[in-house]
């Protein structure tokens, strides 16, 4: 995604407003069209989408010489054919060496919908041309295929369509959505494939749709742009999720702070080498470095290490960490008032001490080892069912596969509904639910899901979850009543953590981005 700092109040817009923008399913995009047609003269609507289309199209590509207009058969199609014919209209003016092709599918048989048969017979009077296939070169693409109607598995020239769009290195500009993208899932279907090469952009019409942000939605849409066509959706209608783009100045501390002031985190984790032959301290000290730069007062790592080594640990990069046997920690009040971060780098043997933690940790982030365990174990999974009955604050950090074991699904169907696979863990465990991706969700418990808006591919890699483990521990560490700001809270570090992926070269000489260097940037959250 393309973040600028302008904003357009006529006309296509970039995404890129800080705070909370509301994002609308298909059933509730269509409730709002459906409203908004009611009330404005026949054919309003496409009209406007179509001169938008338009206006974006020659703002991306303005010394392009054939523009592509590939139209579906329903009101997507209708769109795309109306900004032909504006596009046609002004190419024209300009010579004969630019022009517009259109290449359009019947639907079937099937008659067109009323708005978008007006918008074909405009087109064929302004003369614009068709062609039954897509043109050998073209410098823009219009993806005018298929919006937010019902899409079966593509065949035939819708196919070919979707496969040049796909494979196409000029610029595409996808009317609405990406043809083939689901607007609620993000998952896409069929031939239809995320871009492979060029640039990509979606203007989104009326509404922002959560599958934009999430799944594969990010990688299909590339820039995402929105006009709401002038539309301002009814209060009634529910927002299906938001897309969370917090801002991550830290305010300045009040001079009379001290490092009780902002709370204590204890992490647990980082299972020593032992009989596995599998270390995974490191994962425990990344967390820890990643709660210390987030603002946490004191930071306690304990590290499960099966093979107790006699030298006290200690992080030479981060001596501030204070190390401590688990054996103590799991004794001591720190593990009621922390926030402890169970979990990363837990191998086994955080197994043995997950009825303590939680049955007593006030706060508690679950992470990796930690999931996967309470995944495979019923009782764990009651423990962790009562901890909100009991004033206790719970959020999950699964990525795909953790979920998928959490929920004794398949990772295929946790992807298929990632907005769902959060919420449902949200309300089955009574968590703040992290489900980490493209987009990732942030779900609680009978709240609106969040979807992150930040971070990109250089995040995946080993580690990076450690650091937003512990810096989801260091945002909620402060806080006295957890649960009311706990989602907002959360959101705001994973939101934190992409930004700092996307702003990484931004300051110059940071080298490539590891765990332990995203760690070291962390700073702490505003409020
Ligand atoms: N009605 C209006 O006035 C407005 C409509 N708008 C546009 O309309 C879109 C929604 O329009 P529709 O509800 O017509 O839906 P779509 O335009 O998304 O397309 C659905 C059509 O494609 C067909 N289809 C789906 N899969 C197919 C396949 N594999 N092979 C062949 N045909 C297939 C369906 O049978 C249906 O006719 C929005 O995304 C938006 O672009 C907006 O411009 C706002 C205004
Ligand atoms: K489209």
């Amino acid at each position: 995604m393309h973040w600028r700092d302008v904003s357009i109040t006529n006309g296509p817009r970039p995404v890129s407003v800080p705070g909370q923008q509301a994002l609308y399913g298909s059933t509730a995009t269509r409730q709002i069209e459906q409203w908004a047609a009611s009330t404005l003269p026949h054919h309003t609507l496409m009209s406007r989408a179509g001169l938008s289309v338009a206006r974006l199209a020659q703002a991306l590509q303005p010394h392009a010489r054939c523009i592509w207009v590939a139209c579906g058969p329903g009101n997507n199609g209708g769109d795309g054919l109306v900004a032909a014919t504006h596009l046609h209209r002004g190419m024209q003016a300009r010579g004969s060496k630019f022009h517009v092709v259109v290449t359009h599918l019947p639907n079937d048989g099937a008659r067109l919908p009323a708005d978008a048969l007006d918008a074909l017979q405009a087109a064929r009077a302004a003369g614009v041309v068709f062609s039954e296939e897509p043109p050998a070169h073209f410098d823009l693409a219009i993806d005018a295929l298929l919006g937010i109607g019902r899409i079966r598995p593509p065949q035939g020239r819708l196919a070919l369509c979707l496969k040049v769009l796909r494979d196409s290195s000029s610029p595409v500009l996808c009317v609405d959505l990406p043809s083939g993208l689901d607007a609620d899932t993000g998952t896409l279907t069929g031939e239809a494939g995320a871009a492979r090469a060029g640039e990509r952009h979606t203007l989104s019409l009326i509404t922002l749709k959560p599958g934009l942000f999430t799944g594969t939605g990010r990688d299909a849409a590339g820039h995402v742009w929105l006009d709401d066509l002038g539309i301002a959706p009814p209060q009634s209608t529910p927002v299906s999720a938001w897309l969370g783009m917090q801002p991550t100045q830290a305010t300045a501390r009040l001079h009379a702070s001290h490092k009780g002031s902002f709370g204590d985190v204890l992490v647990l984790g980082g299972q020593g080498i032992g009989v596995s032959g599998a270390g995974m301290t490191g994962a425990a000290v990344l967390a820890g470095r990643a709660a210390l730069h987030g603002g946490a007062g004191r930071v306690f790592v304990g590290l499960l290490e099966d093979d107790a080594p006699h030298s006290t640990p200690w992080d030479p990069a981060c001596p501030e960490l204070m190390f401590r046997r688990p054996s103590l920690l799991l004794e001591s009040d720190t593990l009621r008032n922390a926030c402890v971060v169970c979990g990363c780098g837990g191998g086994t043997a955080v197994a043995a001490l997950l009825p303590r933690v939680l049955s007593t940790a006030r706060t508690l982030v679950l992470d990796a080892d930690a999931l996967n365990a309470i995944a495979a174990d019923a009782s764990l999974q009651t423990l962790l069912s009562l901890r909100r009955d009991r004033g206790r604050s719970t959020v999950l950090t699964p990525h795909p596969l953790e979920a998928a074991r959490l929920l004794g699904s398949d990772t295929r169907q946790v992807m298929a509904d990632r907005l769902k696979a959060a919420q449902t863990l949200a309300d089955r465990f009574g968590a703040c639910c992290v489900l980490k991706g493209s987009g990732s969700v942030v779900a609680a418990p009978g709240e609106v899901p969040i979807i992150n808006a930040s971070g990109n591919a250089a995040l995946a890699t080993a580690g990076t979850g450690d650091v937003l483990a512990g810096m989801i521990g260091s945002a909620l560490a402060p806080l006295k009543l957890v649960d009311e700001q706990m989602q907002d809270r959360v959101a705001s570090a994973v939101y934190q953590h992409g930004w700092l992926a996307d702003h990484w070269h931004d300051t110059g000489h940071a080298g490539e981005l590891s765990a332990s260097r995203l760690a070291a940037r962390v700073r702490p959250l505003a409020g």
